[in-house]
């Protein structure tokens, strides 16, 4: 008999299943803190939760026969994925059950900040009869740019263009093709900023979008911009926030998430006349919550029972001689598709990877998810990881093409990653060095010798005498001490790259000196 312990308030209805099967106790037990759990959790087989409970390593080391993390929602990050991943502990969620309530909760936000609805409910329940204060702009042909074209990003577009509303979307995997079937422009971040009326984030929060809104974009924005967050508290600026409604660059704003929930009674946003708020929302309606119980309860019985799953969020699963073969090259993988990711700006289209030499006769699909894991992190966090990767590229729309060549260009193996975008394609060579462990080899049509971890500035550049000398003593003079230099060019006097290692991060300041110095075409900082 397997029990599943459920933690957090989930649908009755959407849970059936579990309390159906005869071979399953249901235990609920609500509120619990960590040291309740940590009693309690070494009887159970399963976990269900959703935000609230905060699943961490102390727990899954006294959940000695936990089998399964069932998160009933989209974000995983109240639980400690690597502490499930390293004790073989399956994390699945429920990605697609809420993408419509926090749609349509995005709508409500929309428009009650358009109207100024709480504001003018206060109001009118205290007693007053004010129809002067509360004047609104509509939605109709106004801008709305949406930054996240995932799930809940798309599903903001299809709705907004039934209010007549022009959409720009920003999103690393939004490619002009399928802009164009979405009936909405491709921007920038910046092109958002400049031309968006309403402004509404659809992204996780990772180190990438961590104030992707910030005091910057807000100075870029039209007066009187609008702005929403159902997404993840921290994606916006709080703080810049404020300033950019003082300065009256920002009109209002209608906030479902914090950057720390829940927020302290002296928040800025609370009881601030420009700022509306929910507590975290998006995903309450009984539909979402049936809708993502329902998910999770079928993937958790499978998962107790042995069967196939989707849906995990952890937990890679390799054959044990694959492994032991497969186990050295995971890092270098991960590291190639990280690396090379970080300086493809475009949308990426299609993922080449070639495997040679002794990596040509062994299956290299599990090494492929940890190369692709490495592609797609920097967008996705920690929602991709080895097991999901190939399928998370997959559905969005990136072609993936696997291959094995004899030519090994000398080396005893060979990781060549090439990724293809609309405006050209990217290339990185990896190989494991025999005493001298991992080595990117190739970057472009350049050959190099780097070692893949660390903090790397890659300056793209025309070769001129001094270049060399000027971007070193620029980093000197701001004291970014320079580990390693490789240089590379195709004819002499022509384009070349530099591939710095440092042992710091540049600020933005020098990244923009960098940018300013004569002859450098672009510069990209790439931490491993
Ligand atoms: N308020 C709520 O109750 C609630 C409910 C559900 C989901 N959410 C949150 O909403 C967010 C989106 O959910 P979803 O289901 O649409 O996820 P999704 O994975 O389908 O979409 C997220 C999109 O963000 C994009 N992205 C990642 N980094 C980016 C960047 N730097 N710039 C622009 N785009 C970037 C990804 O490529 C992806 O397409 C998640 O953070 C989720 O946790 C909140
Ligand atoms: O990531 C999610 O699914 C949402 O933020 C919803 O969280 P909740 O289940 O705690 O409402």
């Amino acid at each position: 008999m397997f029990k599943v312990l459920i933690s957090d308030p989930i649908s009755d209805l959407g849970i059936q299943k579990l309390f159906d099967a005869s071979d399953v106790t249901v235990v609920k037990e609500t509120g619990l803190s960590e040291d309740e759990l940590v009693k309690i959790i070494s009887d159970f087989d399963a976990l269900l939760v959703r935000s609230q409970t905060k699943v961490t390593k102390r727990i899954m080391e006294a959940g000695s026969k936990l089998k399964v993390i069932g998160r009933a929602g989209v974000g995983v990050d109240n639980i400690d994925l690597e502490a499930a991943t390293q004790r073989g502990i399956i994390v699945i969620n429920a990605p697609d059950g809420n993408t419509i309530s926090t749609c349509e909760h995005t709508f409500a936000m929309m428009m009650a900040v358009s109207r100024n609805i709480p504001q003018g409910y206060k109001k009118t329940i205290s007693g007053e009869w004010d129809r002067k204060s509360f004047v609104g702009v509509e939605l109709n042909n106004k801008v709305l740019g949406i930054i996240g074209m995932g799930r809940i990003g798309t599903e903001v577009a299809e709705r907004a263009k039934a209010f007549n509303m022009s959409i720009i979307g920003y999103d690393p995997f939004l490619t002009e093709d399928r802009a164009e079937k979405l009936g909405i422009e491709k921007g920038s971040v910046d092109d958002i900023a400049k031309k968006a009326d309403f402004i509404t984030v659809h992204t996780p929060l990772t180190k990438e979008t961590r104030h992707m809104i910030s005091t910057e974009q807000f100075e870029l924005m039209k007066k009187g911009v609008r702005i929403v967050n159902c997404a993840r508290g921290g994606i916006i600026d709080e703080h810049a926030l404020i300033h950019a409604i003082d300065q009256e660059i920002v009109a209002g704003a209608a906030f479902d998430v914090f950057e720390t929930e829940p927020p302290q009674k002296d928040h800025p946003f609370l009881n601030h006349d420009k700022i509306i708020v929910t507590p975290h929302l998006g995903a309450s309606t009984r539909e979402a919550q049936e809708n993502v119980a329902i998910d999770v309860s079928e993937e958790v019985l499978n998962i107790l029972r042995d069967k196939p799953f989707k849906n995990a969020v952890n937990m890679p699963h390799v054959p044990s001689n694959v492994l032991r073969k497969l186990q050295p090259y995971f890092s270098l993988g991960e590291r190639l598709g990280s690396f090379l990711s970080q300086i493809t700006k475009d949308s990426i289209e299609e993922i080449h990877i070639n495997f040679s030499g002794e990596l040509a006769d062994v299956d290299t699909a599990p090494l492929s998810r940890s190369i692709i894991k490495g592609v797609l992190a920097q967008y996705l966090d920690s929602e991709v990881n080895v097991v999901n990767s190939m399928h998370l590229a997959e559905a969005k729309g990136v072609k993936i093409i696997r291959q094995r060549s004899s030519s090994t260009k000398g080396f005893t193996n060979l990781i060549t990653l090439t990724l293809k975008t609309n405006s050209g394609e990217r290339t990185i060579a990896g190989t494991l060095l025999n005493g001298y462990g991992a080595r990117i080899v190739q970057i472009d049509q350049y050959p190099v010798d780097i070692s893949p971890e660390g903090i790397f500035i890659y300056i793209s550049h025309q070769d001129k005498p001094g270049a060399i000398g000027k971007i070193g003593t620029l980093l000197g003079e701001n004291e970014v001490n320079i580990a390693t230099m490789q240089v590379g060019r195709k004819v002499v006097g022509g384009d070349a790259v530099m591939i710095l290692t440092v042992d710091k991060q540049p600020s933005n300041t020098v990244k923009k000196l960098l940018i300013d110095t004569d002859g450098i075409v672009s510069v990209n900082e790439i931490i491993l």
